[in-house]
């Protein structure tokens, strides 16, 4: 039972399998823009007390035409990566509108993970409402999703891609919103492809949430 680690390098490039890459760098800064902007529209409806039927129709009108005139472009391919470069100089590749941390869903926080001093990935981040599940706190469900993309890629990193197998999530204490999280997430073992994976979330230093999981490494075609 070892840690194997496996240079970037040996890492499979999206293309080989028909995925398209965009450079993060390359992401517009206007798009960014637009991505935060939605955010807030999605937090700004979900808490608006307005109900003037004239105020919320317009702003309906003037959403689906927003919508329609950048629906005129073709959609990105389903799959479509995107190629970050890390602190450490290794790079990673993510699908651009992933759930957690998608650099073009406005419905991610996003949550940027990168590689810890002593080993494994770290991350923070602060939610709003959109996540929230019980009164000012965050969702279960979005807890596991934290912790599945921080054991997903913690797992990447030191080994190579996967799927997760099995999580199974410990709720310790209430994880509130508008404080900020902090994601931490480490290989324990290897056993042939499979890759078992520890991860937390803490809030002030005390943990709130954590789990333990079983990443599937992805076979690549010679
Ligand atoms: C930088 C990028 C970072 C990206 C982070 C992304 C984070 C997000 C991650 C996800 O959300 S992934 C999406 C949710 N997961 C899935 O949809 C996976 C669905 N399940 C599957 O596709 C397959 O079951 C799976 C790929 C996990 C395994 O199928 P395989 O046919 O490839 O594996 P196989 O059955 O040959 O088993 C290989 C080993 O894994 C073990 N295994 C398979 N499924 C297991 C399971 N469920 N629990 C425990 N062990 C399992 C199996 O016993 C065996 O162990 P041994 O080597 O000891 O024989």
């Amino acid at each position: 039972m070892t840690v194997n680690t496996q240079p970037a390098t040996e890492r499979p490039d999206p293309r080989a399998f028909g995925l398209p890459v965009v450079e993060q760098a390359d992401i517009p800064a206007e798009l960014r823009t637009l991505v935060g902007r939605v955010h807030a529209l999605i937090d700004t409806v979900a808490n608006t007390t307005e109900t003037d039927p004239a105020v919320l129709a317009e702003a309906a009108a003037a959403v689906e035409e927003v919508t329609d005139r950048l629906a005129a472009a073709p959609r990105r391919q389903i799959g479509t990566m995107v190629r970050r470069d890390l602190p450490d100089g290794d790079s990673e590749y993510g699908t651009i509108t992933n759930i957690v941390a998608g650099d073009t869903n406005p419905a991610a926080p996003p949550l940027s993970l990168v590689p810890a001093a002593g080993g494994g990935v770290h991350g923070e981040v602060t939610l709003d409402t959109v996540y929230q599940g019980p009164p000012g706190l965050v969702h279960g469900g979005w807890i596991a999703a934290l912790l599945d993309q921080a054991v997903g890629t913690a797992s990447s990193l030191a080994t190579s891609p996967g799927l997760t197998a099995r999580l199974e999530v410990n709720y310790r204490r209430p994880t509130p919103l508008f404080n900020p999280l902090e994601i931490t997430a480490e290989v324990e073992r290897t056993e042939r492809r499979k890759v078992y994976v520890n991860g937390r979330i803490r809030v002030n230093g005390e943990v709130t949430a954590e789990a333990t999981a079983i990443m599937v490494r992805v076979e690549v075609p010679e």
